[in-house]
């Protein structure tokens, strides 16, 4: 039951040494470490207690909860970003939560991708709505452990889709700010994709924490990524740290590796912008079966299981040091 433990302690630690490396060296060490989750078990697991591990959860949760709350009840607000549609970001988004949450992390999940909302598919919660009972303020819905809202528990995913800019700003910031949000650790919010209007007034106007960016390593998804970088930037949030996505396929007859979107670009990218890589996740069915069936992460494949939960632990350590405070918080209450 507790093998994961062993696998990610493990995981973090060896990740943590190879990210001091030049990129093309990482990518080698940090893809074998990746792959090992997937059948061997990691070299040196065995000699680490599972009771570091939850530990250092704990040690985390007690510094983010000593931490001034970023909104509310709610000690950390994480943006879930990408330039490029389609990398993966919700997918990610979506397991994160759900590693936090099962390891006892109070987490939340705002899906804020206004023009596809998937929360509702990943959770196995199509057509549920959230309720009002004083027809202001709205009840999340709670799912494998997590806290939801999304848009798609709001309207019909097509009449959001014909929302222009400031109509879709102006219902996102609604969404956070009338939603009934218990206390909570970790709020992670999936942002719509790309790095236009909506983008840019949410990063201004939300009360954030920090910034993850997804990306694959292909150099169309990079150039966006790099965008997303750059607006994090400019709007002065502390990026919390890079998740590629995609980075390799492991045939499962064979074992052969293949680079399908190009080898190492996320962690190239990182360095550059001196943004800290949380992990890299392989292009597999597992995760894309896992996704549309709504399972919980922990019911699916345990190498993915493994996977999410290391780069969780690495977000957590980011959470609960010390982030650079977010300057330009702006926060919109509005009563209509
Ligand atoms: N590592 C992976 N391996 C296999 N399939 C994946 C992986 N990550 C995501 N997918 C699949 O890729 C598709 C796109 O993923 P997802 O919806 O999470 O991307 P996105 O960046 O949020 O897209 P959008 O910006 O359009 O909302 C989905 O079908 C998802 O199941």
């Amino acid at each position: 039951m507790f093998n994961w433990l062993k696998k990610s302690a493990a995981t973090i630690a060896q990740r943590d040494k190879v990210l001091q490396q030049a990129p093309s060296a990482a990518h080698t060490e940090l893809s074998a470490i990746t792959s090992s989750a997937f059948g061997e078990p990691v070299a040196g697991g065995a000699s680490v207690e599972k009771q570091t591990v939850l530990d250092s959860i704990t040690a985390c949760c007690e510094n983010i909860r000593l931490k001034p709350p970023a909104f509310k009840s709610i000690q950390c607000v994480v943006l879930i970003a990408s330039g490029k549609g389609g990398v993966g970001k919700s997918t990610t988004a979506a397991n994160l939560a759900m590693a936090l949450a099962a390891k006892g992390v109070r987490t939340g999940l705002l899906d804020a991708d206004i023009y596809g909302p998937s929360v509702p598919t990943l959770f196995g919660l199509q057509g549920h709505k959230v309720t009002s009972p004083d027809n202001k303020l709205m009840l999340p819905l709670r799912q494998h452990r997590v806290v939801l809202q999304s848009i798609g528990f709001l309207v019909d995913p097509e009449q959001a889709s014909v929302w222009r800019g400031p109509m879709a700003s102006q219902a996102l910031l609604q969404l956070i700010n009338e939603t009934v949000w218990p206390d909570l650790d970790v709020l992670l919010i999936d942002m719509p994709p790309g790095t236009g209007d909506i983008q840019l007034t949410l990063s201004q106007k939300l009360p954030v924490t920090g910034a993850i960016v997804v990306t694959t390593p292909q150099d169309l998804a990079l150039a966006d990524a790099k965008k997303a970088i750059t607006m994090f930037q400019q709007v002065n949030i502390p990026l919390l740290g890079l998740v590629e996505n995609m980075s390799f396929y492991v045939c499962p007859s064979c074992g052969a590796q293949d680079d399908v979107f190009g080898t190492a670009g996320g962690l190239h990218l990182a360095e550059r912008y001196h943004v800290p890589v949380l992990g890299q996740l392989p292009l597999q069915s597992a995760i894309r079966l896992q996704a549309d069936s709504g399972v919980a992460l922990d019911k699916g494949d345990e190498a993915m299981n493994t996977l999410y939960q290391t780069i969780s632990l690495a977000l957590l350590q980011r959470l609960s040091g010390d982030v650079p405070e977010h300057t330009s918080v702006e926060i919109m209450i509005t009563d209509d």
